[in-house]
């Protein structure tokens, strides 16, 4: 999605393979209808491009960069060493090693070089963890962000209702349970 004003987030990843896991990010920005951009930006690949991506980010009125990658996955700490804004790395699943690799990759960064790094395949949790961000000084997307807090909240209550009724009938002991 991108808005009037533009995109303030960037969604980069290495190869467009990491789409369907990357995808997760965009969706999460969409339902709080924050602006993002998408494209394929990778270290190993496209150095010079990546380098200039990152450069040029904040300038371009960008506010934070999720980087996914898999495997060897330097995307999210190169652009991180280049930008002055926050970076979200998200480790992307591979064929071999189950994703562990791209995890080390991103999370293990030195100091002074920070890299938010969210689950493996956690792509929905990057896109909440932008909008959290940004709602720090937006507060229509604060009060949107309560809402969505309340909803899993309630959600979460009536699968304990759900799964009290079928174990211990409805007099079971819960914190949505008949006392
Ligand atoms: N880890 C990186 C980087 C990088 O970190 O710069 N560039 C591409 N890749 C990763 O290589 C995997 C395989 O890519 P292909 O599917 O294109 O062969 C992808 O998960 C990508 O993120």
């Amino acid at each position: 999605m991108s808005t009037a004003a533009g995109p303030v987030v960037g969604i980069v990843m290495g190869s467009d393979s990491d789409w369907p896991v990357m995808e997760g990010a965009a969706k999460a920005l969409d339902e709080f209808e924050v602006g993002y951009e998408v494209d394929v930006v990778s270290a190993h690949r496209m150095p010079r491009e990546m380098i200039a991506y990152g450069e040029r980010a904040a300038d371009r009125g960008l506010k934070m960069i999720i980087a996914g990658a898999g495997g060897a996955a330097h995307l999210p700490g190169m652009l991180a060493s280049v930008t002055p804004l926050p970076v979200i790395g998200v480790p992307v699943p591979l064929k071999y090693l189950d994703g562990m690799d791209s995890l080390l990759s991103i999370v293990q960064m030195p100091a002074g070089v920070p890299v938010a790094t969210v689950s493996v395949a956690g792509a929905r949790n990057a896109g909440l963890l932008a909008a959290r961000i940004l709602a720090a000084h937006d507060e229509d997307l604060l009060a949107r962000m309560r809402e969505f807090q309340q909803e899993l909240n309630d959600q979460a209550t009536e699968k304990g209702k759900r799964l009290r009724a079928k174990v211990d009938g409805p007099a079971g002991f819960g914190f949505g349970a008949a006392k």
